[in-house]
């Protein structure tokens, strides 16, 4: 089938290339030249494990191209929408700006019977009012809304855990839009994905509902890592036992710096404001507080710097080890990782940062910062280590050999995802976010 996909950023590139591999001709496009000068050569703008190769086989085929040229959508006969929705500067909702003016410029090439598929993440009511904007189009609109997460970007898209359809409400329509979207995942619908097809404001509904809950999950943990700190209990051995409960399960009970990304915190603020629009914010007001425990972590590994460096770290050496809001991405937005370096720099420390991939994304936002292309460079003579991603290359880190490297052996675990035991073997102070100062009675498994 032939498809545009409208908005080459982590989740259109993603999409564009899948589709190409699920056998489709696929046109990506893009208002940014650069970004798409790069994905037409083969080069992700961004890093995505196993990207560079989907999109080297995708392209080989001719099935995949890649223009900031509209009039290259004319004839296809499903145009996704993956454009940006960020927040509004200022506010809590979201900026559905990008939205419009791919709709805008998609309209003139647009022909009666053509699908607009959105699969941004966006408040519930766009997809209607989108529909209302192409209205003499004789386009018709649905949402696919996305639930892939980055790092994992690929196997999710081919393989996500559900497919989700918000259709049209006119009978004919909406079976023609149900089947033209089975033909477009048939290859992924075969392998016995599920599909939920709804209305169009359950589908949106589905979206911010789903990381409404994940960010809710996190924030659950993170405010028992609060009361594990208060009452001297271990916040990591609290999951797994509770998440031994399959009601509970253990997945997204990790504690540590919160949440960040271009996804749950804007998501969870432009949920809370749509419900507002709508007259159901009581509904949401927990939602504030999900939030507010997420953004205190940030201050809470601050803090737990500055105490265990002797009440401040003005003048102090901060190795940060990590600045990607999650391992295996260079993605910096609303970052927990990037947001302390700043503030440990702000209160005076002499920060120097280390990512295996988030460098360039992370000197853009904060220039001020200081930089350095391997771990040894960050520790050397550093008067505390912080690990803030829990990238694989922090993981494996051999604890004996680092103490080695450092003025003094103070490692501050923001992610939960060092061996407490082995870095206390090994003579340093071991600081985590929810669990106490020495350890405890080691965890059966
Ligand atoms: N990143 C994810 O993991 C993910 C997962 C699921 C859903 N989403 C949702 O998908 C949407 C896109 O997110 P993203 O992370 O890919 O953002 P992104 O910023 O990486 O990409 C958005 C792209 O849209 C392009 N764009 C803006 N205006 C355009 C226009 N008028 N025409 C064509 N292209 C235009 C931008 O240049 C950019 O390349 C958001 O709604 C987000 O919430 C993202
Ligand atoms: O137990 C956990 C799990 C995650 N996180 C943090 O939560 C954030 C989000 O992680 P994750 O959800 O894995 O990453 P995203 O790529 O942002 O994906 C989320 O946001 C996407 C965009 O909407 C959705 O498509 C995905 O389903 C949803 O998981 C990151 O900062 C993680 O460090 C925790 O702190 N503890």
């Amino acid at each position: 089938m032939r498809m545009t996909v409208i908005g080459c950023g982590y989740l259109g590139a993603v999409h564009a290339a899948s589709m190409a591999e699920l056998g489709h001709d696929v046109v990506g496009i893009d208002v940014d030249e650069a970004k798409i000068a790069a994905l037409a050569s083969g080069l992700p703008p961004f890093f995505e494990p196993g990207l560079p190769e989907l999109l080297d086989r995708a392209l080989a085929t001719g099935r995949l191209r890649f223009t900031t040229d509209y009039a290259e959508a004319r004839g296809n006969a499903v145009h996704f929408v993956a454009v940006g929705t960020p927040q509004q500067p200022g506010a809590l909702a979201a900026d559905l700006k990008y939205v419009h003016a791919a709709a805008d410029a998609l309209a003139p090439v647009l022909t009666p019977g053509d699908l607009v598929v959105g699969k941004s993440t966006v408040p519930v009511g766009t997809a209607r009012a989108l529909a209302a904007r192409l209205e003499g189009t004789g386009a018709v609109v649905a949402w696919n809304p996305e639930f892939l997460r980055e790092g994992f970007a690929i196997e999710d898209t081919l393989h996500p855990d559900r497919l989700v359809y918000g259709l049209p409400d006119e009978p004919d329509s909406r079976d023609l839009v149900r089947a033209t979207l089975d033909e477009v995942y048939a290859a992924t619908i075969a392998d016995g994905t599920p599909v939920v097809a709804t209305d169009l404001e359950t589908a949106e509904l589905v979206k911010s509902a789903a990381n409404a809950f994940l960010a809710t999950k996190i924030s659950f943990i993170n405010a028992m890592a609060e009361v594990c700190e208060a009452a001297g209990a271990d916040v990591t051995q609290l999951a797994d036992a509770i998440g031994h409960d399959a009601r509970i399960g253990r997945r997204f009970l990790n504690a540590g710096l919160g949440f960040g990304g271009g996804c749950l915190p804007k998501d969870i603020r432009a949920f809370m404001a749509r419900a507002g629009e709508l007259g159901a914010d009581q509904a949401l007001t927990f939602l504030r507080e999900v939030d507010q425990i997420n953004m205190r972590r940030r201050s809470r590994a601050v803090d737990l710097a500055r105490e265990a460096l002797g009440g401040s770290v003005l003048g102090r050496k901060i190795a940060v080890l990590g600045l990607a809001f999650k391992p295996d991405s260079d993605d910096v937005r609303d970052s927990p990782a990037l947001n302390v370096a700043a503030q440990l720099a702000l209160q005076g420390a002499s920060v120097l940062c280390h990512d295996p991939r988030a460098i360039e994304n992370s000197r853009r936002r904060f220039p001020e910062l200081s930089y350095v292309a391997t771990i040894a460079e960050a520790v050397r003579d550093a008067d505390a280590v912080m690990v803030l991603t829990e990238w694989n290359d922090y993981r494996e880190l051999d604890p004996v050999l680092l103490a080695e490297q450092v003025a003094q052996p103070i490692v501050i675990d923001g992610r939960n995802c060092l061996d407490s035991a082995a870095w206390r073997a090994a003579g340093w102070r071991y600081r985590a976010l929810g669990r106490p100062r020495e350890a405890l009675v080691p965890a059966f498994a």
